[in-house]
């Protein structure tokens, strides 16, 4: 997991609308523009998570400026990547399809979508059919998964018992080394395992508890958003009523990515404005006085049937069409804190020189970081120069300060820094001394 880096990926199987639904949930990219990552490679795709800026609260939205994503009415859309783990087929643990090409991927998520057809008309490879259970799918992909964990380690069992011993390890050092190469680290594994809290040492566990710590890494490590898909086919209503009733409704979000796509494909046509994840879209009927820039076009016959459909099956049913709402639940998941690093907590300033710029920057930190590794994430270089920090109200900010929703627009003060106003300060001297000796000539020189 890297900072302000997070992937989101993507998973489900052949034709449950993985596709539909990265497409429903990236193509905001050209609209939206820039972002900080890169290279995108060819499975990889920009979505946006929208939070609360702080621009709105400050009464500063004309002035916001955001270097990626942008802002609209105090709506931030922060830049998250996305991930298409393609190749997910029955048996994939033991090396079918794909098999660990598709695992492997995975290495490089840090939570997941898995995209479910709800509505039991294709089966588990993907085949038209009907009463299929989507249950099966939730269930499928998660013991693949598991297995694929599990097997691993099992293989490797003996010797990793053996070198505990050997080197008088604790559980979180042995399995730390045994599950980094999942993207994990110790601090992961310790509260994984506190959750757990295994009274046996690891040299005495026997398969039924190696599976359970594998289950609770699991959860760590991959927390899974369900998306219920097809919500709008009839067939779907019984299948949401009983996966919601098993898996509960907190990792489950009902989702129809064809209707997302329709509505932004007619917004970019300019047919709509569509205020995403709402059930609210505007037609050129309901404009008064329009700009030509947002005049909208009127649709036909056949469009606005369409469009009536989606608003019946959909958006009148169920609220929205889930996709926003299911990247919103992904990354609460991952348990992440919006900052708003700043050169001024008074004016919020980026410090861009020439602008009026606020809150340019925003990143995303894992929860329990520090306000010193914050620190350290945005001035590596200046680490050394680290002076102290402080938040809205001039509120001075320890360095063991944990970053939270109330101290997260931060400015950072490091020596350089202030090295550089007495620099400053010490030219600007300098220049009225010049200016009054040289008024001071004047002077002599008038006296002469
Ligand atoms: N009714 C309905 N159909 C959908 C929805 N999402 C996707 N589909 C349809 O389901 C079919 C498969 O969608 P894809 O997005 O290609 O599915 P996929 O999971 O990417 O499939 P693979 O490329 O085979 O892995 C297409 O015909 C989509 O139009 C939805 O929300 N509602």
């Amino acid at each position: 997991m890297g900072v302000g880096n997070f992937v989101i990926g993507v998973v489900g199987k052949p034709s449950a609308g993985k596709s539909s639904f990265l497409n429903s949930a990236t193509d905001a990219v050209a609209k939206v523009g820039n972002y900080p990552f890169t290279t995108i490679k060819p499975n990889h795709g920009i979505t946006y998570y929208q939070i609360d800026c702080p621009c709105k609260k400050y009464h500063k939205e004309e002035f916001c400026q955001p270097k990626y994503g942008k802002c609209v009415d105090g709506a931030r859309f922060l830049p998250i990547e996305m991930l298409d783990v393609a190749g997910l087929v029955p048996g994939a643990s033991e090396g079918e399809g794909l098999g660990n090409q598709f695992l492997d991927d995975l290495r490089g998520a840090d939570v997941l979508i898995h995209v479910v057809d709800v509505s039991g008309t294709t089966d588990q490879n993907g085949k038209v059919t009907t009463g299929y259970d989507p249950i099966n799918d939730i269930d499928w992909l998660h013991s693949e998964i598991h297995n694929w964990v599990y097997n691993n380690l099992k293989k490797k069992w003996v010797g990793i018992v053996r070198r505990h011993k050997a080197l008088k390890c604790n559980a979180v050092e042995t399995l730390t080394n045994q599950l980094c190469g999942y993207g994990t680290n110790a601090k992961l594994v310790g509260r994984f395992m506190d959750k757990l809290g295994l009274k046996e040492p690891l040299e005495n566990w026997d398969d039924e508890t190696l599976h359970k710590v594998v289950e609770a890494f699991l959860d760590e490590r991959f927390p899974t958003i369900v998306a219920l898909n097809k919500i709008d086919l009839p067939e779907s209503g019984k299948n949401i009523e009983k996966i919601c009733r098993k898996y509960g409704e907190e990792r489950v979000v009902l989702t129809s990515a064809l209707a997302e796509c329709f509505l932004r494909k007619l917004d970019k046509q300019k047919f709509i404005k569509y205020y995403e994840g709402t059930e609210f879209f505007d037609l050129a009927e309901d404009q008064v006085d329009p700009s030509p820039e947002e005049k909208l076009k009127t649709l036909d016959d056949k469009t606005r049937n369409r469009l009536e459909k989606v608003q019946d099956m959909v958006l009148f049913r169920y609220g929205n069409t889930g996709v926003v709402e299911c990247i919103r639940k992904a990354v609460k998941c991952l348990n992440v804190i919006p900052v708003f690093p700043v050169k001024n907590v008074n004016n919020f300033s980026s410090g861009r020189f020439g602008t009026k710029a606020v809150f340019s920057d925003c990143l995303l930190v894992p929860g329990g970081t520090t306000v010193r590794e914050f620190a350290r994430i945005i001035h590596p270089e200046l680490d050394k120069y680290y002076q102290y920090a402080e938040t809205i109200g001039n509120i001075r900010l320890g360095e063991d300060d944990l970053i939270t929703y109330d101290n997260n627009i931060i400015c950072i003060k490091t020596s350089q820094v202030i090295q550089k106003k007495n620099d400053d300060k010490k030219k600007d001297n300098n220049n009225n001394n010049d200016s009054n000796n040289s008024k001071d000539k004047n002077k002599n020189n008038d006296n002469e």
